[in-house]
């Protein structure tokens, strides 16, 4: 298998504070890949890292044959990188499959001043971007709310939306940030289903999550932080058999739990 991402040797700093220090590992290619660690370890950092929110301070990002750790975020997600938000990025004014629309306008070339003139071809892309949204809206299972607007929505139909957005674009590797945050037993249940449906599309898949259920589930493999370091890498078995990990998780705060 070969691997899609390699972070190398990355360092993280914001003033004094070092959130990931030289921190290395891959996604391989269809593999669902976990991050985990308690409060404060760095997942947030090296995930933003990642998704190019904002750049190393030291090491390397890369992406199949391309260097991305300096490119903005609008460069990589032509390349075939996506990402859904803790606190959802959708728009609330907007139904469902405006939504999604909205969200595949990052892979087509006209303007939006000539999708709003409805220029012949951007009528030819509108038409692209509607069967588009159509596929995604149906495979995460949205199909039936179409029409209401997103401020309508529970929080469950909410994430599926924001999942529904990434996905619209076709992504090669998808990074999902505590998408099962809030989410009671059965939509989290749904949504590891999902996800693993996601990656027997071909799709990598790259998840910071709290829930260690869904972690220990799904993952191929789980990178673990402390205090910004890697400590440990592995399948989900030897993660939690891991004498450092257990040790890290015990000096956590009573929130965190490693036991699945
Ligand atoms: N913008 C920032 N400026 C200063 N310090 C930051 C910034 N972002 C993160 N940090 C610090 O970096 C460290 C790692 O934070 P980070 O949010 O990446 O951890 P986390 O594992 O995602 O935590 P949590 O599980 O609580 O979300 C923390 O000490 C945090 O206070």
């Amino acid at each position: 298998m070969s691997s899609l991402l390699q972070v190398k040797n990355v360092t993280k700093r914001f003033g004094g504070v070092v959130a990931n220090r030289n921190v290395s590992f891959t996604i391989d290619e269809k593999d669902i890949t976990g991050l985990i660690g308690p409060n404060g370890a760095g997942k947030s950092t090296l995930f933003n890292m990642v998704s190019a929110v904002f750049p190393p301070s030291e090491g390397e990002i890369w992406f199949e044959n391309h260097k991305i750790d300096s490119l903005p975020s609008h460069k990589i997600a032509p390349m075939g990188i996506s990402r859904t938000f803790q606190n959802l990025q959708v728009f609330k004014k907007m139904t469902v499959i405006e939504n999604v629309m909205v969200g595949l306008h990052t892979r087509t070339t006209s303007s939006l001043a000539a999708a709003a003139f409805r220029f012949p071809r951007s009528r030819k892309e509108e038409k692209f971007i509607y069967e588009n949204a159509m596929e995604v809206v149906n495979f995460v299972g949205l199909e039936d709310i179409l029409e209401v607007d997103a401020g309508n929505l529970p929080l469950g139909k909410l994430r599926l939306l924001e999942l529904a957005r990434a996905l619209a674009t076709k992504p090669k590797l998808l990074l999902l940030d505590e998408i099962a945050a809030g989410l009671n037993h059965q939509e989290t249940l749904e949504m590891s289903d999902l996800i693993l449906k996601i990656r027997d599309q071909g799709v990598s898949i790259f998840v910071v999550e709290h829930d260690m259920d869904l972690v220990m589930k799904i993952c191929d493999k789980i990178i673990v932080l402390d205090q910004g370091e890697k400590i440990a890498e592995g399948t989900p078995k030897a993660v939690q058999n891991n004498q450092r990990v257990i040790e890290a998780y015990l000096g956590a705060s009573d929130e965190e739990e490693l036991t699945v």
